[in-house]
């Protein structure tokens, strides 16, 4: 890792350690992140297949605005690094939390901040990527005000093979209820309720579930937006935890727009329809943005952007030889 030279750590959690860094070789500024897996034991260990999945979901989505863009990923000495353009600025979490002190956002500030969250996300999809732990600390916050999603610690790429899928994933207040309720055969729209959980958190000011454990989370979901939709779900009686007391316990009707009585009809049905319990009838995010909330507004923010290896730019492709997976 010679190539780069470390300027101070940015931040550090359960999959690893990211410090800012300058390329010597380009000048860029840029995000390095060692994982604490490694190859054949190095830094830790668990398996390369697993060491190099965060960086091929990454590969997977080069070149959208609102997904952080990986530059390389090398191996040395029994360790996984992971390069990515850095973004300066705090995450969501920190703005929401400490910078507005639970001081809600506008609608009209949460719809743009929400359209790029779920452009990036409908862009991640197209390319077979589900995030699975999307939530505001994964979203940093640029200089203008621009968002881009990052953490892909625990993404995988559908194609590469057919569930079970790994559960529990996605943190517990992000978490969509049939994951709590133990399904492995989960797909892309785990993400998509994690963006509801968002946008209501961007309107509130506050999280939306603040769940304790998982059982008090599946009893806040179910007590906020009821679960009758959930029980005619075809996949339902085929969830390990189908049989749970909660599920079978009387709920009162959604709660939700009284949560958020100023909220626009318009904007409430995207909320509504990504905190949709049954997943196969909860909204995609290509069909978010297709809602009236996005496509009427007075000033759209930018045209929406694709994602793929079609963008590349002569300068990345050079370093992408450095790219392992
Ligand atoms: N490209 C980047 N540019 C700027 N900051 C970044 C970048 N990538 C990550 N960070 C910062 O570093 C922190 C830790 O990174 P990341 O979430 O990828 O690590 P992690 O070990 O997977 O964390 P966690 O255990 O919370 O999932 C992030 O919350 C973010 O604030």
């Amino acid at each position: 890792m010679e190539r780069y030279e470390c300027l101070g750590k940015i931040g550090e959690g359960a999959a690893g350690v990211v410090h800012r860094a300058q390329d010597r070789r380009t000048g860029e500024t840029v995000a390095v992140k060692r994982l604490r897996g490694g190859i054949g034991g190095g830094c830790g260990g668990v398996d390369e297949k697993e060491c190099l999945r965060e960086a091929r979901c990454l590969e997977a989505c080069r070149g959208h605005p609102h997904l952080v863009e990986l530059r390389a990923a090398h191996r040395e000495r029994g360790c996984c690094y992971i390069v990515m353009e850095y973004v300066d600025g705090p995450s969501l979490a920190r703005v929401v939390r400490e910078k507005r002190r639970g001081r809600p956002f506008t609608e009209a500030e949460a719809r743009r901040l929400m359209r790029q969250l779920i452009d990036g996300v409908a862009a991640m999809h197209a390319a077979g990527v589900m995030h699975r732990d999307l939530k505001p600390d994964n979203v940093v916050v640029g200089a203008r005000g621009d968002l881009k999603i990052c953490d892909f610690g625990m993404s995988r790429i559908v194609d590469a093979g057919e569930p079970p899928y790994t559960s529990p994933v996605v943190t517990l207040w992000y978490r969509a209820p049939e994951l709590i309720l133990g399904s492995q055969e989960y797909d892309s729209h785990v993400d998509t309720w994690s963006l509801g959980c968002i946008m209501a958190e961007l309107l509130a000011g506050s999280p939306l579930f603040p769940g304790r454990s998982e059982m008090d989370q599946l009893n806040r979901v179910f007590d906020t937006v009821g679960m009758q939709d959930m029980k005619s779900w075809p996949g339902f009686a085929r969830l390990p935890r189908a049989e749970s007391a909660l599920c079978h316990r009387a709920r009162p009707p959604s709660r939700l727009r009284e949560m958020l009585p100023t909220l626009s009809a318009a904007g409430f049905d995207v909320l509504s329809g990504l905190l949709v319990c049954r997943p196969d009838r909860r909204l995609t995010a290509a069909d978010a943005l297709q809602c009236p909330w996005f496509t009427d507004a007075d000033a759209p923010d930018a045209a929406p952007a694709a994602c793929g290896g079609a963008r590349f730019t002569h300068c990345i492709s050079g370093v992408a030889d450095a790219i392992v997976v």
